[in-house]
């Protein structure tokens, strides 16, 4: 582990053992709409764009899904982009932080205590933080990064992924939200949304407005950054 972070770090976490956003208003009235960022990434304060990245901790079926990860692990880097994820060495979620150190890019790892216990935190992270449960985990995700985006995974992904969506569609934050649907992995996820828009319970633009669906990472990743308000550095050319 390089330069890593470990021990607690104090999260606002809204009631009890409610998992919310940091930034979740207290009252019951409507949240106001808050203005767009002119650029949430230069609102944190750092050059780089952070992605919070959500997928399995397992490594899926077919060799595509790891191989997929790792060219987006390679797309990240080369946009400037680092990511914030679960901190697991396992799975897809190794896999792309593997990609990612290897082509010299920023990962962030936040790993709840128990999940120390199974051995499974990545070694080699730019840092690691550890915290005491999956509330405070997914408040400092949130916190550490400008963008969210799911990948093939399995309920922990997705809980992850419907999580920040919903924070997205309650306005308690305007980072942009994406879903990488590799291989169609999420097809039949997004044709029961249109189920859901059909039956009248979300309007079917509400959905396409606030997540992002591509199958190219590269693509998707344009479009994050450009809802971010985060310019890439120009890529060498030849
Ligand atoms: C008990 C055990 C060995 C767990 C595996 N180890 C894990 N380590 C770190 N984060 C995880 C782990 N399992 C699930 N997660 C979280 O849930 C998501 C993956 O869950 P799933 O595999 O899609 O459902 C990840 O984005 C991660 O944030």
């Amino acid at each position: 582990m390089t330069d890593a972070e470990l021990g607690t770090r104090a999260v606002p976490v809204p009631r009890g053992d409610q998992a919310g956003p940091p930034t979740a208003p207290a009252s019951t009235a409507p949240a106001p709409v808050p203005p767009a960022p002119v650029s949430a990434v230069a609102a944190r304060g750092t050059a780089a764009m952070r992605i919070c990245v959500f997928c399995g901790a397992l490594p899926g079926r077919r060799p595509v899904y790891g191989e997929s990860v790792e060219l987006l692990g390679r797309e990240l880097v080369a946009r400037g982009m680092g990511i914030v994820y679960g901190g697991a060495s396992i799975g897809l979620m190794g896999r792309l932080a593997d990609a990612v150190l290897a082509a010299g890019g920023e990962v962030i790892g936040v790993m709840p205590r128990y999940l120390m216990a199974f051995e499974v935190a990545h070694s080699g992270l730019t840092r690691l933080h550890i915290v005491d449960g999956v509330h405070e985990r997914k408040a400092l995700m949130a916190e550490l990064a400008d963008a969210f985006l799911g990948l093939p995974g399995g309920i922990g992904t997705l809980e992850e992924l419907f999580e920040v969506w919903t924070w997205r569609q309650q306005n308690l934050h305007t980072s942009p939200c994406g879903l990488l649907n590799l291989e169609g992995f999420y097809d039949g996820l997004l044709a029961f949304l249109d189920h859901v828009a059909d039956e009248g319970f979300v309007a079917g633009s509400h959905v396409r407005d606030t997540l992002t669906v591509h199958r190219e990472a590269g693509a998707l990743l344009d479009v994050l950054a450009a809802g971010a308000g985060y310019v890439p550095p120009a890529r060498p050319s030849g």
